[in-house]
């Protein structure tokens, strides 16, 4: 398999002359999970959305495979991304949604057999967390090169982690994932490479995760 390489490079973003990114480089790779740390507020879903091309900051350039491409998210088959809040649309059936996002809804159940009952409900009608879960497989089964996941983790209980963990080691055999989320255990188990967001603005690849995250003071 061809190995595909996604890289954000000069990524500067700042809100009101107040700088959140400054300068940062970070790169994904198919076959590979990387994760991205950093404390409330030091720009993790900013820089994910500059990726993705859907934030423009003040200067950014993301190259596939070595050229640039202005908007990413227009890319066939390149890039999708799971933002923190709810995003699939609430009148349409959890069937109809799968169709649009090119994900069969089986897949889903064969790693969660409770969404059987739901193939035919209403976004709106389902529980917070299997709607959350439901979004989370759609990205993640996406037919694309690389998947972004801010904060995944976020509203699942522990079985459902577990699963979703094992679902991200399957998918990344043929995709690049970003995880972005405060349950840094997780991301730390399961990633290939951590990048830090320490404040202000800088982006730091952790050579070994728990001493470094240490050193910064993310955790104690
Ligand atoms: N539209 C905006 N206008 C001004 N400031 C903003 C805007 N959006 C985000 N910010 C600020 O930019 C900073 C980075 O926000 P961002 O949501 O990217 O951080 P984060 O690391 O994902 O945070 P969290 O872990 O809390 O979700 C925060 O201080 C936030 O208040």
């Amino acid at each position: 398999m061809i190995t595909h390489k996604l890289e954000a490079d000069s990524m500067w973003l700042e809100y009101n002359n107040r700088k959140i990114l400054q300068n940062i480089y970070i790169q994904l790779e198919t076959g590979k999970v990387t994760g991205l740390l950093g404390r409330n507020g030091t720009g993790k879903s900013s820089l994910l959305r500059m990726i993705l091309g859907s934030l423009r900051g003040q200067s950014q350039s993301v190259r596939w495979n070595g050229d640039y491409i202005a908007h990413p998210y227009q890319e066939p088959g390149l890039v999708r991304y799971l933002p923190q809040f709810n995003f699939i649309p609430p009148n349409m059936r959890i069937n109809q949604i799968c169709r649009m996002y090119q994900v069969e809804y089986d897949r889903m159940i064969d790693f969660f057999p409770e969404l059987q009952t739901s193939r035919y409900t209403s976004a709106a009608k389902l529980s917070g967390g299997y709607k959350r879960l439901i979004e989370t497989l759609l990205i993640l089964f996406s037919p694309v090169k690389f998947v972004l996941l801010d904060e995944p983790f976020t509203h699942l209980s522990p079985r459902s982690i577990e699963t979703l963990v094992k679902i991200i080691h399957l998918e990344k055999q043929n995709k690049g994932i970003l995880v972005s989320d405060h349950m840094h255990q997780y991301v730390t188990n399961l990633s290939d490479a951590v990048y830090l967001l320490a404040p202000v603005g800088r982006c730091i690849l952790l050579k070994d995760p728990v001493k470094d995250m240490k050193l910064m003071g993310y955790i104690r």
